[in-house]
This record gives structure tokens, C-alpha cells and sequence, in this order.
């Protein structure tokens, strides 16, 4: 990005001194004396009062009194006291916050006391006379002297400036800019690359106004237009904070955060990055007042995926904490290192559809138990875990209505939702969804009104607008999920991670990682316990201390991939397991259509379809009877035999025509098969799709 080059501000050119051609010799010397005399007049003043002001007094407090013995010392003693009180009313009503306040203070008060003692001993002994003359020139001289340094050192000399007057340089920026009706104040330096100063607006114009000429003071600084934030203060329409980022401390790159501690709560702080001003910029999602979902958006290459490995590594040290994670497009590539920290990590479009499709029956019961435990959000104090389920471009894997209840439901059960896309448009992403994502993360856009999708009006109406594509990877914006707010303005960059560090973190994480807890699971139902990929946790087989063999959401085939298997996985091209999705899901279908051999042991069933039909024996005593009727529990019972060994076989979607053949089976038609399917959607077992297709949630013979 363009750093700060120079701050080429027009500074007006104020002086008041006239050139004059040099061959006028003396109009020029009388010029340079006038000059010079102008210069040191401001600090002839000192001298002048004390030549004059101690005499007049002395004089004249010594006419008053001085000529009796008892009213010069009566008035002298008044004097004495009176000078020290004035001391220190001084003292006390100087302020001193700055190195050159102290100076002053102690300036003030010793002119007060040297000035009221001279004048004590002058009432009484006459201004004129030896010592209190000698003491008249020589504190007179050391007093003019010193308010002469103070003068000087006020002019800026020692380069302590006093940061509440008004700032010259931010003065004439505001002049070069055209803001007329803004006065800039207090220009302070963080001295961490960024400036800040209060901002002032005049009757007739508005701190919004101000806002909307960012990009003029941005080109004016030669800073980035994101590095000039403007700020309305909520408490006073007419004053604002203008903050400037003139140097960019986090270019060369912000490293990865270790956790501080491993087994962790969700509720502590998640290390994501760093702001502009070198301070950790961490999210406290679970920890905050209410759980805000969160919208991640940037163009490719701008940096979401390596802020989503900073998360999920973190959460994947802690106990009590469940993360599921859908990427179709890229999931292992960007995740496959980390894998083991995330319980259900789905690449495929039609497991994406059932875990999407469970989680209202997951949100359900989660509520319940909540409600038993006397809880009305999550917290650590449930027997659940806090859940993450992230989806990565959400718009090709979920419906929005669908979306739109699980982001509502969701929050209150401690289950944060996160989304991530690359440009969040009214097409892709619902206006009810996007009410519901609260939290958001903008990294770089290509245009500048994509951002106001992502971020709140507050944060770009500021100036705070990503629009670096990716030229700046890992920055962005962050609001929400117990950002304090004053900090949505600034920029912030993740940490860049490296992949054996965060391969190792989670295998080191794994001892303290809990399983996800039994209510959750059951809801799940065999969308989780079918589940493609695994995690690790502390009741995995090999990780930490031996466990169970089963348990709930893992009593189906063999746990967590390796990370070797991973780094297989990862060879393989994209091309190359699409088409082995595609081969697979072929089998599958075949195989499903192909009835199983209903009389193994029957004399003709060594026939391969090349055999010629044997001729019938006609002793065979072969009859043909009307078969029996089937009563309705030994029809719901074919029926369920026919779902369960879907559910064994892993498949848990099927159309209504799917069930014609245990239908006819049962004796049935298809008005029974539909009363049957209503009946196991009544019974929790079964889900139906806005097409017509249902899901298997439990199989009817094995219910949880
Ligand atoms: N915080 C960061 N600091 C330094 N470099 C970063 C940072 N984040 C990302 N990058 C660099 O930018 C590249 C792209 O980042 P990343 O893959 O995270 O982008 P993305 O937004 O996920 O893109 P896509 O949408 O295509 O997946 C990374 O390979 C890395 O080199």
C-alpha cells in the first residue's frame, strides 16, 4: 500500500516582514533595526514592568505608611501575610500538566513572593534606599529574565508543545481543504502511526459534512483514503474525532497469536491480529452481551481464508467448543492442516444440505436443555458446548429461508454462525439473513460500495472503507462479536499463519478438545453420526487418555483422518475427486435400484443370465395362492426395514417413489405410504424439503 510519503500540507506563509532591495543601504538598515526591534519588543515588556511597577508601589505604600514606626509595621506584617497567601493562590491556580506548566507555575508563584517581600521591606524602609534598591535592580533584572525564557520557550523553542491549543500544522490543513467551518483541536500523536485530533464543526455545517470530504484530506496527507477516519462524538452533534494513519506498522506482516493458555473457554479472547496502532485485535464472540453471527467478505486472494485458519486453530485448543466447517469449493486445501480441530469438516453439496437440515432439531433441543439448566443464552455453565459453523460461500449451499431460521434460532443456543463470501449482494445474500449476521469483517473490495454490504453506515459513513481488493491482503475492517465500538474504525491485519505451527497447535489442542455433547449429537441425528470427516478429541482412540470406543456422534466408522491422510488428500486434484464423487454417487444409485437376492439358496439360483431356462417340472406341486393380507404394523414394519437399510447403507435422502417397491411389498398403495411418511415427520424421524424429498433424521427401527 502507499505509505505516507511527506506531509506536503499548502502551510500559508504568514510573516509580516517586507523584502527590501539591498541598494537602498540605509532604508535597509533602518528596515533591519525596525525588524529587529519588532522582534524583541514582545519581550521588552517584562522589563518594563519590573523598571517600573515595584517603585510605584514601593513609593507609594511607603507614603501611605512608612512615615510612622507603627503603621509601617502594622501594614508591612499585613503585607507579609497577604503575600503569602497570594503565593499560594498562585501556586494552586496555575495548572501544571505539562513540563512547561510546571515551569510556569513555579515562575508565577516565585515572581508573587519575591514581588510582595520587596514590598513589605519597601513600606518600611522607603523604595530608594540601600538594600531595598539594590534587591529592586537585581530581582527586578532576574525577574523580567525569566519571564523573557518563559516567552521564549512558549514560542516553541524546546519543542514542548501544548497539545490544547490550537495546532498550527491541522490548522492550515483545514485551510487547504475548505474547511472553513471546522476547527481541528489537540492534535495528539499515538506515537504509533496514527494522529489524532478533535474535530469542531461551526452553526451551518454538520460533523457528517466533515465525513464526506475524507478523501480530499486523505489526498491532501498522501495518505491512503482509508487512513483518515472521521468519527461524530454521539454525545455532541457539533464535535467529532478526525484520525489519521500516517504510517503503516503492520506491513511487514503481523505473525500468528499463540493461544495463551490450551483448554481454554469459548468465552475468552480469540488473538485474530493486530490494529493499525500495534494492539491486539481480538474477537470475543461467546464472551460478548448477545452472540452476533458474523459476515466475512473480501475478493479472492484479499485474505478471509487465513484469518478463518487463525480462528479455528485457536478454537480448536479449547474445551468446550464444537466447530463444524462447509467449503465446497476448496475445503481441505485451505483447511486440511487443521483438520482434526474441526469435528465435521463437509466438501460435499448434499452433506452440506443435511447438516444444514439437522441443525433446526439440534437448535430445538439445545434450547431445551438450556431452558432445564435455567439459562437463556449459552455459557459455560451448560453441559453443551458452545458451537462455530462456518460456511464458506453460503449462497451455493443453503436457501435463504433456511439460512435466515438457523441465523435467528441459532444465537441464543451458543451456536455462532459465521459466513463468508466474496461479494455480498442483495443476490446472494437476503436482506433477513444479512439483519442477522451482526458481526462483520470486510476485508478488501474491489468497489467501495461493496463494502456498505459487509460493514455498518457508521463504519464506512467514517471513511472506513476496505477498498484495496488485494492488494493489501489480511486487512480489513472488524465490528461486533465484543469489538469495543470505538475500534470498528480502525484497520486491522491477521496473523499469518504457517502450517506445521498450526498442524501442531492441534494436535497439542486435542487432549482438551470435549466431544460434542450427547444432546446435540442425538439431534443431529445420522447426518452427524454418518458424518465424512471426524475430528479429534480427548475421547478419540489414541489422543490423550484411552476413551470410550463409542459414543453418540461417534458410533460410526473409524475416527479422525490422520494428518498423513490429509497431506494425500491434498495431491489429489480437484478434477480427480470430483470425478470420483461422481463415480461414487453412480455406484451408489445402481446399486440402490438393484433389489437384494430374495431366495439365495434356491436351486436355480447358481443361473447366470447366458443359462437356458430350465424346463418346469411338472411334478413340482408348484401353487399359486392370493398371498396373505399384510396387517398394518407388519406393513409399517416393511416399510421401516427398507428405511433403516438406507440408513445403514448411509444414504438419509430418498423421494416419495423411492418407497413404490416396500409400498407394493406391504401391500399398499401409495396414499398409505404417504399417511405412513407424515406419521414419521410427526415423529421427529423424518424431514421434508421445500421439493419434495425427505431426509432421514433417525432411522424408525433404531431411534435415538
Ligand atoms: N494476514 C496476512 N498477512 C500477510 N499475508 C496474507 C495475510 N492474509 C493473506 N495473506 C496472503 O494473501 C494470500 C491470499 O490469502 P487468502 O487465501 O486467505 O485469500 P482469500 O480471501 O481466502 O481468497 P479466496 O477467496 O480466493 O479463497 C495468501 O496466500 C497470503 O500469501
Amino acid at each position: 500500500m502507499a505509505g505516507r510519503k511527506k506531509t506536503a500540507v499548502a502551510v500559508p506563509m504568514n510573516t509580516t516582514t517586507d523584502v527590501v532591495p539591498f541598494g537602498r543601504g540605509g532604508a535597509f538598515i533602518a528596515h533591519v533595526v525596525g525588524h529587529l526591534a519588532g522582534k524583541a519588543l514582545p519581550y521588552t515588556a517584562p522589563w518594563a514592568g519590573a523598571a517600573a511597577l515595584p517603585p510605584l508601589a514601593g513609593w507609594a505604600t511607603n507614603t501611605m505608611w512608612g512615615a510612622t514606626p507603627l503603621s509601617a509595621g502594622l501594614a508591612s506584617a499585613a503585607l507579609a501575610v497577604g503575600g503569602a497567601a497570594l503565593t499560594g493562590v498562585a501556586w494552586k491556580s496555575t495548572p501544571a500538566a505539562t513540563k512547561f506548566g510546571k515551569f510556569r507555575r513555579a515562575q508565577v508563584s516565585a515572581s508573587v513572593a519575591a514581588g510582595m517581600g520587596w514590598l513589605t521591606c519597601a513600606t518600611a524602609a522607603g523604595p530608594f534606599g540601600s538594600p531595598v534598591l539594590d534587591g529592586w535592580l537585581i530581582g527586578g533584572g532576574m525577574f523580567a529574565a525569566s519571564w523573557n525564557v518563559r516567552q521564549i520557550i512558549r514560542n516553541g523553542a524546546s519543542g514542548d508543545t501544548e497539545t490544547t491549543e490550537e495546532n498550527g500544522g491541522m490548522a492550515a490543513l483545514a485551510a487547504a481543504i475548505g474547511w472553513e467551518k471546522v476547527r481541528v483541536r489537540d492534535a495528539k500523536g499515538s506515537g504509533k502511526g496514527t494522529v489524532q485530533a478533535a474535530v469542531q464543526v461551526e452553526p451551518g455545517t454538520t460533523v457528517e459534512a466533515v465525513q464526506g470530504t475524507t478523501g480530499r484530506v486523505a489526498a491532501a496527507l498522501q495518505v491512503p483514503p482509508s487512513g483518515v477516519i472521521v468519527t461524530p462524538d454521539p454525545e455532541n452533534a457539533s464535535r467529532g474525532t478526525i484520525s489519521l494513519r500516517v504510517a503503516d506498522l503492520l506491513k511487514d506482516g503481523v505473525p500468528f497469536a499463540q493461544p495463551t493458555a490450551l483448554g481454554l473457554l469459548p468465552t475468552e479472547d480469540i488473538p485474530v491480529g493486530l490494529y493499525a496502532d500495534g494492539e491486539v485485535w481480538a474477537l470475543n464472540p461467546f464472551g460478548a452481551a448477545i452472540l452476533q453471527h458474523v459476515l466475512v467478505m473480501g475478493v479472492t486472494g484479499a485474505g478471509k481464508s487465513e484469518f478463518l485458519r487463525s480462528l479455528v486453530a485457536h478454537l480448536a485448543t479449547r474445551r468446550k467448543m464444537t466447530v463444524f466447517l462447509v467449503d465446497l469449493a476448496k475445503g481441505r486445501q485451505t483447511v486440511g492442516h487443521i483438520a482434526d480441530g474441526i469435528d465435521w469438516l463437509i466438501q460435499d453439496a448434499k452433506e452440506a444440505k443435511r447438516m444444514l437440515r439437522s441443525l433446526p432439531a439440534a437448535i430445538k433441543a439445545r434450547g431445551d436443555v438450556l431452558a432445564s439448566e435455567g439459562l437463556d443464552q449459552w455459557t459455560p455453565d451448560s453441559s453443551l458446548n458452545a458451537m462455530l459453523v462456518w460456511i464458506e460461500e453460503a449462497a451455493d449451499v443453503a436457501d435463504f429461508e433456511e439460512l435466515e431460521e438457523i441465523a435467528r434460532k441459532a444465537r441464543s443456543v451458543g451456536i455462532w454462525l459465521g459466513i463468508s463470501l466474496q461479494r455480498a449482494t442483495w443476490t446472494n445474500l437476503s436482506t433477513d439473513i444479512r439483519a442477522n449476521l451482526q458481526g462483520s469483517i470486510c476485508f478488501g473490495v474491489d468497489q467501495p460500495g461493496d463494502a456498505g454490504f459487509c460493514l455498518p453506515d457508521s463504519v464506512t459513513g467514517a471513511g472506513a472503507i476496505p477498498a484495496w481488493g488485494s492488494s493489501r491482503p489480511g486487512y480489513a475492517f472488524a465490528t461486533g462479536m465484543g469489538i469495543p465500538d470505538a475500534r470498528w474504525v480502525t484497520e486491522v491485519r491477521s496473523g499469518l499463519t504457517d502450517r506445521e505451527e498450526l498442524a501442531a497447535l492441534v494436535a497439542a489442542g486435542a487432549p482438551y478438545r470435549d466431544p460434542l455433547d450427547e444432546t446435540t449429537a442425538t439431534a443431529l441425528g445420522q447426518a452427524y453420526a454418518q458424518r465424512t470427516h471426524r475430528g479429534t478429541n480427548r475421547t478419540t482412540v489414541g489422543v490423550g487418555q484411552p476413551a470410550p470406543a463409542t459414543h453418540p456422534g461417534h458410533s460410526g466408522p473409524a475416527p479422525a483422518d490422520s494428518v498423513h491422510d490429509l497431506e494425500d488428500d491434498d495431491h489429489m486434484s480437484a478434477a480427480e475427486e470430483a470425478a470420483e464423487m461422481e463415480l461414487q454417487e453412480a455406484y451408489d444409485e445402481v446399486m440402490g435400484s438393484i433389489p437384494g437376492d430374495p431366495e439365495p439358496d434356491a436351486p436355480y439360483a447358481s443361473l447366470r443370465l447366458e443359462d437356458d431356462v430350465p424346463d418346469a417340472d411338472d411334478d413340482s406341486g408348484m401353487e399359486f395362492e392370493a398371498p396373505a393380507p399384510v396387517g398394518t404394523e407388519e406393513a409399517r414394519h416393511i416399510l421401516y426395514v427398507e428405511l433403516d437399510g438406507w440408513v445403514q447403507s448411509g444414504r438419509l435422502e430418498f423421494e416419495p417413489a423411492d418407497l413404490i417397491p416396500a409400498t407394493t411389498a406391504a401391500g399398499r398403495k401409495r396414499p398409505w405410504m404417504q399417511g405412513e411418511l407424515k406419521r414419521l415427520m410427526e415423529l421427529g424421524l423424518l424431514q421434508r424439503d421445500g421439493h419434495g424429498s425427505y431426509s432421514i433424521v433417525q432411522s424408525p427401527l433404531q431411534p435415538a
